[in-house]
């Protein structure tokens, strides 16, 4: 048997719609301001996407691009003015930053309340807590998946492939939160093989292509595949090796058309979230 293709680009589509229904019944317009720094060229991709996103959701959008030798001085002062900006619910400062500013410095700096990429400490630890918070968009779009697959976390085992504090961490906070039983493996992890065999529910967030083969995943698995490469020919791959997986797994998402879509959407809706709690006062 062939898995359920999870059609991620579907389901932010109807996301993004239900939401640009509730922005147009406010009384303002949210605001979200992107960061950009540098030329990287898959940045300026995913820029573009979320401020197109942003404006057909009805959100006032702004992008301020910044040369590549920006100092790191320079960009926390962007940040501290924007902290400052009423008009500005959502702030996001575009990963990676050039090596010679420290990423962990300028998350640091935005104000939790704005901080709609969930990034900052105060919002990492308020998950960690179980506690309500801005949760990282490209988990809380792994979470949305996995409900409309109709897949309970609940007392699941769970194995999440990675550990980054933006994708890894946060995504198996969220299943934990969620009752699951999380294993976190990643590049230390002693017979990777062996952990993603045990796991109801996959989840890749490595970032190598098809790193996870067909034959390492349980039959009737769920696999929620984050990782987007490119692949020698041009064309985007995820961590799983698609093809393989298809025959064993139950359900999977595809990439592209997966996970991203998702982060985008939720991006939109950590932005409505801040913004109308920043009112609510
Ligand atoms: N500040 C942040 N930086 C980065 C994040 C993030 O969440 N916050 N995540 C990634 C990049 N990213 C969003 O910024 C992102 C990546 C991919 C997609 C997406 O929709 N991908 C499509 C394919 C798009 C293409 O053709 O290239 C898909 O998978 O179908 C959206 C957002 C790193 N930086």
């Amino acid at each position: 048997m062939s898995a359920r293709i999870l059609d991620g680009k579907a389901l932010a589509a109807r996301r993004r719609a239900a939401l640009a229904t509730r922005v147009a019944a406010l009384q303002f317009r949210p605001g979200l301001c992107v960061v950009r720094v540098g030329d990287d060229p898959a940045s300026g991709v995913y820029v573009r996407n979320k401020d197109r996103a942003a404006r057909e959701a009805g959100f006032s959008s702004e992008t301020l691009q910044l040369p590549e030798n920006t100092t790191e001085a320079e960009l926390l002062a962007v940040v501290k003015r924007l902290n400052g900006d009423a008009s500005v619910d959502g702030i996001l400062v575009q990963l990676p930053l050039p090596g010679h500013i420290r990423t962990e410095a300028v998350l640091d700096a935005i104000d939790p309340a704005k901080d709609v990429d969930g990034f900052h400490p105060v919002n990492q630890g308020a998950l960690m807590l179980n506690r309500p918070g801005l949760v990282p968009c490209t988990p809380r779009g792994v979470m949305l998946l996995l409900e409309e697959a109709g897949v309970s976390p609940k007392g699941a085992r769970a194995v999440v492939v990675g550990r980054s504090t933006i994708v890894g961490r946060p995504v198996s906070t969220l299943l934990l939160n969620a009752d699951a039983t999380v294993t976190t493996a990643h590049s230390r992890t002693r017979d990777l093989a062996a952990e993603c065999r045990r796991a109801e529910i996959l989840v890749a967030a490595v970032g190598r292509a098809g790193i996870i083969r067909g034959d390492w995943i349980a039959p009737g698995a769920t696999v929620i595949d984050v990782g987007i490469n490119r692949g020698a020919d041009g064309k985007l791959v995820g961590d799983v090796a698609y093809a393989e997986a298809l025959p064993h797994a139950g359900a999977i998402t595809p990439v592209p058309g997966g996970v991203g879509p998702m982060t985008i959407a939720c991006l939109l809706e950590n932005t409505l979230e801040a913004a109308l709690a920043r009112r609510a006062g």
